[in-house]
């Protein structure tokens, strides 16, 4: 055990990973806007821009919803930051199935009109609205982040493997990046024994989602794992036997939330439901 705050049960692994849980899902928003709140400022005292990706998914909104009710939403220089999403339903815009719509609602469009976040600071995945399929989605927005990988030069295969892919990925450098995880252990639209698992580049359009729409795009893990810290965030009892096999460094092809690793840092942020079956360590 390391690191225990009042509330909250934390483990730290010999390596990178952290896992902290919290009483309930409530708290475990609260807590989790509170740290990202930080982890922004933190960044900011050091550099900028700050890159941070988004979820969807239950805890994913609440924690926005949590940080649009902090006071520290104005400590934060909005100016600097930009905003990414792991995956996307492939809905068409304003669709209120759509994770960047219920992100808006919840905490970007205040932002946009009230602490001065550039509104083209928001890069969301392309839907139907703009383009025909998921594959040419996920083309336009590998593009786009590309286009913001200040740090990677050369030609990008999609071909690397292992460390290599994790150092030459066209993406931002992203702080933080923020997944769900389903009760069957995908995270963001990366779905048990599905082919986007072994997608390559940094994204991919995805078809026969389990969960509805069927149709998305994603991150894929090497994209995932170029970000400096990964932050799963995970709440309810249907999801305990599946964050038990991911922090048994469970098989990605049946949890994919295994392969959620950040370069410098993985957090797991659980609630004690979630947490249940999960041995302390
Ligand atoms: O469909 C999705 O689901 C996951 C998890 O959602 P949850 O409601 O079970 O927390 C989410 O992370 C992902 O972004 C979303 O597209």
């Amino acid at each position: 055990m390391s690191g225990s705050t009042s509330g909250a049960a934390s483990r730290q692994t010999p390596g990178v990973r952290l896992v902290v849980v919290h009483p309930d899902k409530e708290v475990l928003a609260q807590a989790a806007a509170a740290r990202l709140l930080t982890r922004v400022l933190d960044v900011q005292s050091v550099r900028s821009p700050v890159h941070v990706v988004l979820t969807g998914g239950s805890v994913g909104i609440a924690t926005l919803a949590a940080v649009a009710a902090s006071p520290l939403v104005p400590a934060v220089d909005w100016s600097g930051v930009h905003l990414w999403w792991g995956d996307e339903r492939f809905l068409p815009d304003g669709d209120p199935d759509r994770n960047e719509t219920q992100a808006r609602e919840a905490l970007l469009d205040g932002l946009v009109a009230e602490h001065g976040l550039p509104a083209a600071n928001v890069h969301p995945m392309p839907g139907p609205t703009s383009v025909a399929t998921p594959e040419e989605g996920a083309a336009a927005y590998a593009d786009l982040l590309r286009e913001y990988s200040g740090e990677y030069s050369g030609e990008y295969s999609g071909e690397q493997t292992g460390e290599q892919s994790e150092e030459a990925v066209p993406v931002p450098a992203f702080d933080v990046l923020l997944l769900g995880m389903g009760p069957d252990g995908h995270v963001a639209s990366l779905f048990p024994g599905h082919d986007g698992l072994a997608a390559r580049g940094t994204t991919t359009g995805v078809h026969g989602s389990p969960k509805p729409p069927p149709e998305r795009v994603s991150l894929t893990f090497d994209a995932i794992r170029s970000a400096r810290e990964v932050w799963v965030v995970a709440a309810g009892a249907e999801k305990a036997e599946q964050v038990a096999a991911a922090l048994a460094d469970g098989s990605v092809t049946e949890v994919p939330a295994a392969g959620a690793v950040g370069q410098a840092r993985t957090l797991w942020l659980l609630d004690a439901q979630a947490a249940a079956t999960t041995p302390p360590r």
